[in-house]
């Protein structure tokens, strides 16, 4: 399935980086043109404008589920908590992160500050988990949730830091409530790290990109083998609990401190596969470039970048038009 996948999308053009380590990673060959560092702006009349209510209507919003991050959202940064998956994962999706921006556009991975110059906006940023490293590799971050009180951690622990205490945290959606003041976002690079109503959301996320503009996105597979990880071991076997945008997580990772998951919690339904994905950017006049699995080694009990896209994965698009 995976390799009947990765060839159809190298018919499209599209590039699956085989990541075996980060070395690798950092060699990938590069297929696409990059865009060129002075294309992007520093001053401030990009910023964004945050409407501060999250968009209601917006069906990328599940209810039931912000509920459940909200529910636990104190816990964001116990790193042996609900969001252990997350942490452990990161180094692994900053990598791909790192990795794609850099050749996109023309920057140095080995510096401690790559991503000087460089406005991403980090959608659905939970406690900014993600958000902080960004920022700490010289990124200008703002960090969208639709829940306040995620919010209210993330901007609370940046604050400890002068490094992330220039993160700007704001509680709203991806939808149109995010507007800048120079013509659609732009200079804007969008990071998410999860799909609800996939079609639309990604729709508004392209709303938000800029013409050749990057966007990175992180799901999990609608496979065979993320059902029986995900649902079946983490629900019937192993009694895991985690909302289900984590799920997948704390499956493979075997362990998710110790909390419980209710059965029913995971929505296979909202699972998407990559060749969906890919379809849905395309609509959404995003290109997907990239692409990579994250797999777990219980041996090591670390996450590695890989071409096993069977369960989570992760894609770097670009926005037509540059
Ligand atoms: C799996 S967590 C990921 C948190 C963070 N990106 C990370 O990796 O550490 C998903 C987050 O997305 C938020 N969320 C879900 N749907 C959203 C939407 N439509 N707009 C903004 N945030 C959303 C949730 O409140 C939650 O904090």
């Amino acid at each position: 399935m995976a390799l009947k996948l990765l060839s159809k999308l190298r018919h499209q053009n599209l590039q699956i980086t085989r990541y075996r380590n980060h070395h690798r990673l950092l060699a990938a060959t590069r297929l696409f043109s990059d865009r060129p560092v002075s294309n992007l702006s520093t001053t401030d009349d990009s910023k964004f404008i945050i409407k501060n209510k999250p968009q209601t209507t917006t069906s990328s919003l599940k209810q039931h589920e912000l509920a459940k991050f909200a529910a636990i959202s104190d816990t964001w940064w116990d790193s042996e908590g609900p969001f252990k998956p997350l942490h452990v994962m990161n180094p692994t999706r900053i990598a791909f992160i790192r990795s794609t921006l850099c050749r996109h556009f023309s920057k140095d991975p080995n510096c401690a500050r790559p991503f000087e110059g460089l406005k991403i906006v980090d959608v659905g940023c939970g406690g900014g988990i993600l958000s902080e490293p960004l920022a700490r590799m010289g990124a200008a971050v703002t960090g969208v949730d639709a829940v306040e009180k995620n919010i209210n951690v993330a901007r609370l622990h940046a604050d400890l830091d002068p490094e992330t205490s220039t993160i700007e945290y704001c509680c709203t959606t991806a939808g149109p409530s995010i507007d800048s003041e120079s013509g659609g976002g732009e200079y804007t690079i969008l990071v998410i790290e999860h799909v609800a109503a996939p079609a639309e959301f990604c729709k508004s996320l392209a709303a938000l990109a800029y013409p050749g503009g990057a966007t990175v996105l992180s799901t999990i597979n609608r496979s065979m083998k993320a059902y029986a990880t995900a649902i079946v071991a983490a629900e019937y076997l192993l009694h895991w609990e985690l909302p289900s945008a984590c799920n997948l997580r704390i499956a493979v990772a075997g362990g998710g401190g110790g909390v419980k998951l209710p059965k029913g919690t995971h929505q296979w339904s909202s699972f998407l596969t990559p060749e969906e994905l890919v379809l849905i950017l395309q609509r959404a006049s995003i290109n997907v470039k990239e692409m990579a699995g994250f797999v777990y080694s219980p041996l090591t009990g670390r996450w590695s970048l890989s071409d096993d896209i069977s369960v989570n994965f992760i894609a770097f698009g670009t926005k037509d038009g540059q």
